[in-house]
């Protein structure tokens, strides 16, 4: 039998249906009574409870110093990173950037949609937000151009990024690299459930923000569910996760390689590669374990883990219409659609955090250089929230202004309103009361 999974949809029940669709993530139930000391402790304690629990958790000796850190080694960085990482870095960051330049509204639109009423929205950024930096299945400086920088171009005013602390007590260098390329001059060592209460309550040293933005594993989802009263805790992006689907017009190395991806960040994740072909599905099942040879140890279990089992593998549907029952179903987070008539099957798509078209599409270049962010939607939430963007970064307020004559016109069906309501106050406001303040006053301005 292979050791990659092949979850047969024509024999399953629905029940098991059903629990093939469950994330890892689900369920925070535990983490969320784990964590709830901590936020505590940063609460009473704030960057003493900081220093404790890095020593605890990271294995790290802070201080109070140290938990910032400095514009030195932000400003340094580059000269520990290796020419072809500062090169990737600058080409990672000019696409997010333009693209992210490019997905910004127009700041401001009124529209005269009855004579004399000028109605439309106006975009202004948020004050402050915390971005998530995660480290601890591996080291994340993606993640900090994929939320800084739409931050950036979104006009936020203060960006900072948390991070856990490294070994060496410090943040990695391509982080500190990518904060002095883009002006965030702001990283503080502190990570996980710590790293939300120390930006929702504020510390000593860590400044209390509006949002947090950013993937993060469950100790940091879980706290910004607690804290979701304190902090505005943005869209959740948990452990990644994977559907690829995949027809006979591509090689099955080619959905074996892409399966292989999402699959190596840790045993939570899920990766599936959903077909109606039997023959390539188990194509595809035999060509993994070669793959998992070139990977070496450590990412190589976690991929095993999820592809021999109920997160992971192949899922052999009945029909193509059912593989799209299925994907629509999942809403995952990253999609991969490997066939050369991936743009026909597009509108068979609903639900999905990323979609990515025919076979030279690769989920690296998504994850690191494209441009979108890769900070998506993930345990089936693609069905109601999309990837980070400017967007998470601004509000919206609604503009009015009205003529005296748009005025006359509306108010009388107010006053109706208000009085079916059984508001005096609001019917007043639009009554003759109104006219007689303004005729004694001098007439207002306005376009
Ligand atoms: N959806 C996305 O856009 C996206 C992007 C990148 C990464 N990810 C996911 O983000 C996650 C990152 O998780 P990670 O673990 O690598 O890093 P992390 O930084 O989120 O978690 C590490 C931190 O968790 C805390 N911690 C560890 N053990 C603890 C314990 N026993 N009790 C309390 N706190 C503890 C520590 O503070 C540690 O610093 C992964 O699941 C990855 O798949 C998602
Ligand atoms: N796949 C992640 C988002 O789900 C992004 C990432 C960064 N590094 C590796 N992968
Ligand atoms: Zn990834």
């Amino acid at each position: 039998m292979s050791p990659v999974a092949i979850h047969d949809l024509a024999k399953m029940s629905a029940s098991a249906r059903t629990e093939l669709l469950e994330r890892t993530e689900a369920d925070l139930a535990d983490t969320i009574k784990k964590v709830e000391p901590i936020i505590a402790a940063v609460r009473e304690r704030g960057d003493i409870a900081l220093i404790d629990l890095a020593a605890r958790f990271d294995g790290v000796v802070l201080d109070r110093e140290s938990l910032r850190i400095s514009s030195d080694q932000i400003a340094n960085a580059e000269k520990e990173l290796d020419p072809e990482i500062v090169n990737a870095i600058r080409l990672s960051v000019q696409q997010v950037t333009r693209f992210h330049l490019a997905q910004m509204p127009e700041m401001l639109w009124l529209s005269e949609q009855t004579e004399g009423a000028l109605i439309g929205d106006r975009w202004t950024s948020i004050d402050s937000v915390a971005c998530y930096v995660p480290r601890g299945k591996g080291f994340f400086p993606s993640s900090a151009i994929m939320t800084a920088v739409p931050a950036k171009v979104a006009g936020v005013g203060r960006v900072v990024i948390v991070t856990p602390p490294g070994p060496d007590g410090s943040a990695d260098a391509a982080t500190r690299f990518i904060a002095s390329l883009i002006g965030v001059d702001e990283i503080y060592l502190c990570g996980g459930a710590q790293a939300v209460a120390a930006v929702a309550f504020g510390t000593e040293t860590v400044p209390k923000c509006a949002k947090m933005v950013g993937p993060g594993s469950p100790w940091v989802s879980a706290a910004r569910q607690l804290l979701s009263n304190r902090i505005d805790p943005g869209s959740p992006a948990g452990p990644s996760e994977l559907l690829v689907y995949a027809d006979n017009s591509v090689p099955a190395a080619l959905a074996a390689l892409e399966l292989t991806v999402e699959s190596e960040h840790g045993p939570d994740s899920s990766a599936f590669v959903v077909t109606a072909d039997r023959a390539l599905a188990e194509a595809i099942a035999a060509a993994v374990p070669e793959l998992w040879s070139t990977m070496g140890a450590y990412r190589a279990d976690f991929s095993r883990t999820v592809l021999g089992g109920q997160n992971g593998g192949i899922v052999l549907a009945p029909s193509i219409e059912a593989a799209f029952d299925f994907i629509n179903d999942y809403a995952a987070e990253h999609l991969a659609v490997l066939s050369t008539s991936a743009f026909e099957l597009l509108p068979r798509i609903r639900n999905a955090g990323e979609i990515l078209i025919g076979p030279h599409s690769a989920i690296s270049i998504a994850n690191f250089v494209l441009g979108p962010s890769h900070v998506l939607p993930t345990g089936g939430r693609a069905n109601t929230a999309s990837p980070l963007s400017v967007f998470d970064f601004m509000k919206r307020s609604s503009i009015a202004y009205l003529s005296q004559a748009a005025y006359h016109r509306l108010a009388p069906a107010a006053r109706i309103f208000a009085g079916y309501e059984g508001f005096a106050a609001h019917a007043n406001s639009v009554s003759e009361v109104r006219d007689r303040i303004l005729s004694n006053s001098s007439p207002s301005t306005g376009p």
